[in-house]
C-alpha cells in the first residue's frame, strides 16, 4: 500500500517535504499535494523550502563532469521561487570537487555546500596515511563552502570553506605531517582510522551538514566513522584551516564528537553507539529537546541491523562549550530518548542508507525510513499518527497504485513545516491530487475536520440575528454559508458575515483555511 496509511487528530498540522526523482513534493497530511517543483535533475540528495517560499534543492549532475562518484552523489544546487522558477544554480562538479548529499540554507541567504574534493595517494602519504590503506590510490577530503548566491545567474561567491585534511592527527609515520598521540587529540581526525571499510577513497563518506544559528555551528555525521562532529562556523576561511580563533577560540578543529570514540582510542566496539547514522542536528531553542541532538541512527553494521531515532544531550559548560575530561569518551554515554520498532523484530524499522528524524514543535516526531520511502509521526507516546508511503519510483518518476507495493521509493529525507511556517502566508495551498494511482484517502476520514481545527477557529454569537464573526488563529481564505440544501447562501472573504437577508434556521459555516476546511452549525433566528 502507498500514500496515506493512517492519520490520527494528534497529527502536527503541517506539510512534508521530499524529493523524489526530479521533483520536489510538498504534501499535506492526507498525502495530497499542495505544492511541486521540478528540477532537471535526480536528487542530490538534500531539499529546504526556504521562509521565503524559495525551495534549495541539490541535484546531481550526470553530465560527465565529475568521476567523484559514490552514494548521494550531487553535484549542482538549484533555487527555485515558490512557483517553480529556477532564480539561482550553482554548480560544484569537476574531476576535483563534487558536491554530495547536502546543501544547506543558511539564515543570511547563503548556502553551505558539503563537497568531495581529490587528494592524490602521494598527498595523502604525506599527510600520514598509511600506504596500506590506499585501495583507491587516492582519498576525499571532506570540504564545507558557504556559498553566496548571485540570483538570477549560474555563479555565487565562495565566503568561507573548511576542510577535514586540515584537521588531521596519525601515528603511523613520525617523518610526516600530522604526527602525534592520536588519544591525546580528540580534536583532529586519525588519517589512519578505518572503521570495519576498505579505506577506499570514501573512507568518511559524511552524509549531512546541518547549521544551528544560536550557536554558529554546524553538526557534520560520517557515515562510515560513525561519528558526528560539531564545528565553528564563526571562523575566518583562515581560521577554519588551524586550531585557534573562532568564537570557541579552537578554528576549525572538532569541538564535539560523539558516536564511535574508537575514532580517538577513547573505546571498543562496545562503547560505539552511532552506526551510519544521519542528519544529526541541534534542536533550536523554542521546541521541545531545545539543545539536544536528534539524528536517524541506522543500525548498519551491528548485529542484528535495526534502526532507531537518537535524542542526546551533549554535556556542555555554556551554549556551544563542550565538556571534555581528556583521556576519556565524549559524553553522554547514553540517549535521553530512543525509538526502535517495538514488536517483536527489531529489523522491521531498518534503513540501511538515508533517512532522517525531525523534532515537531507540538512534540511529534517525523520519521523518514529511507530505503522504504516510509514516512511516519510518532507523538509523545511513541504512538504512529501519521504514515505515508511515498508511491514514486526514484529512478524512473513512474507512481504506484494505491494497492500495490512501492518499488525504487528510496526517499533521502523528508521535512515538515507547520502551517505557520512564513513561506505559506498568502500561497494557494488549495490541495491536489495525491501522488498514488487510484488514490484512496479513507484513512483521512478519520480526520473529522471539525475536531482538526476545533480550538483553533471560533465563531460567535451562535444563534444569532444578523451577524456572525469567525475568530482564527490561522488565516482564513474564505467562509461559505450554505443552507441544509448544500446551497451556498453567501460567501465571504473575511472574518464578518451578514445573514439579515436569510431566512430564519439552521445553517452550515464552512471556513476555508489554508490547510483544511472548518465546518460549523450555526442558527439564525
Ligand atoms: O542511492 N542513493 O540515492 C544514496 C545512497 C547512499 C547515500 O548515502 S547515505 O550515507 O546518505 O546513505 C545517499 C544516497
Amino acid at each position: 500500500t502507498v500514500g496515506i496509511i493512517s492519520v490520527t487528530n494528534d497529527v502536527y498540522d503541517g506539510y512534508t517535504l521530499f524529493n523524489i526523482h526530479t521533483k520536489a513534493y510538498l504534501i499535506n497530511n492526507c498525502g495530497e499535494v499542495v505544492n511541486e517543483w521540478n528540477s532537471a535533475y535526480l536528487p542530490g540528495n538534500s531539499v529546504y523550502l526556504l521562509p521565503n517560499g524559495n525551495l534549495l534543492r541539490a541535484g546531481r549532475l550526470d553530465d560527465g563532469s565529475s568521476n567523484i562518484g559514490f552514494g548521494g552523489q550531487g553535484g549542482i544546487v538549484e533555487l527555485f521561487d515558490w512557483d517553480g522558477n529556477i532564480i539561482w544554480s550553482f554548480t560544484y562538479s569537476s574531476n576535483q570537487f563534487r558536491q554530495h548529499h547536502d546543501a544547506h540554507p543558511l539564515p543570511n541567504g547563503n548556502v553551505l555546500i558539503l563537497a568531495a574534493t581529490v587528494v592524490s595517494g602521494q598527498d595523502a602519504i604525506d599527510m600520514g596515511r598509511d600506504p596500506a590503506l590506499l585501495p583507491d590510490g587516492e582519498l576525499y577530503n571532506q570540504q564545507i563552502i558557504e556559498v553566496e548566491p548571485v540570483l538570477g545567474t549560474t555563479t555565487g561567491n565562495i565566503v568561507w570553506e573548511w576542510n577535514i585534511f586540515d584537521h588531521l592527527i596519525q601515528d603511523f609515520d613520525n617523518t610526516k605531517q600530522n604526527f602525534g598521540v592520536v588519544a591525546d587529540h580528540p580534536e583532529k581526525l586519525d588519517i589512519n582510522f578505518i572503521n570495519n571499510g576498505s579505506g577506499g577513497n570514501n573512507w568518511l563518506h559524511v552524509n549531512s551538514i546541518q547549521y544551528n544559528e544560536e550557536r554558529d555551528q554546524i553538526t557534520i555525521s560520517s557515515r562510515r566513522v560513525s561519528e558526528i562532529y560539531v564545528i565553528d562556523h564563526s571562523t575566518t576561511t583562515a581560521e577554519a584551516a588551524t586550531g585557534s580563533g573562532g568564537t570557541y577560540g579552537r578554528g576549525g578543529d572538532l569541538l564535539y564528537r560523539w558516536g564511535n570514540p574508537q575514532a580517538y582510542r577513547q573505546g571498543t566496539e562496545a562503547d560505539r553507539t552511532l552506526f551510519g547514522q544521519h542528519t544529526p542536528y541541534f534542536i533550536p531553542s523554542g521546541l521541545p529537546n531545545e539543545g539536544k541532538i536528534i539524528l536517524f541512527n541506522n543500525g548498519f553494521q551491528r548485529s542484528p541491523e535495526f534502526s532507531q531515532v537518537d535524542i542526546i544531550s551533549p554535556p556542555e559548560t555554556s551554549l556551544g562549550v563542550f565538556d571534555y575530561t581528556p583521556g576519556t569518551a565524549y559524553g553522554p554515554l547514553t540517549s535521553d530518548y530512543t525509538y526502535s520498532e517495538p514488536g517483536s523484530d527489531p529489523s522491521d524499522f531498518y534503513s540501511v542508507i538515508v533517512s532522517n528524524a525531525q523534532q515537531l514543535p507540538n512534540g511529534n516526531i517525523l520519521v523518514c525510513e529511507g530505503n522504504k520511502g516510509y514516512f511516519f509521526e510518532l507523538d509523545s507516546n511513541d504512538n504512529k499518527v501519521w504514515e505515508y508511503v511515498n508511491p514514486i519510483n526514484n529512478i524512473n518518476g513512474t507512481s504506484t497504485p494505491q494497492n500495490d507495493n512501492a518499488t525504487g521509493n528510496l526517499t533521502f529525507r523528508a521535512l515538515k513545516y507547520g502551517i505557520d511556517y512564513p513561506a505559506f502566508v498568502g500561497r494557494d495551498l488549495t490541495p491536489g491530487q495525491p501522488l498514488e494511482i487510484n488514490p484512496n484517502l479513507s484513512p483521512c476520514d478519520n480526520l473529522s475536520i471539525e475536531e482538526f481545527d476545533i480550538n483553533l477557529v471560533n465563531i460567535y454569537p451562535n444563534p444569532t440575528k444578523d451577524k456572525i464573526t469567525v475568530e482564527s488563529r490561522i488565516p482564513i481564505l474564505k467562509v461559505e454559508v450554505t443552507n441544509l440544501l448544500g446551497e451556498i447562501v453567501t460567501r465571504t472573504y473575511n472574518d464578518e458575515i451578514d445573514l439579515s437577508n436569510q431566512q430564519n434556521g439552521i445553517y452550515l459555516l464552512r471556513i476555508f483555511t489554508n490547510n483544511s476546511v472548518v465546518n460549523k452549525r450555526i442558527i439564525k433566528n
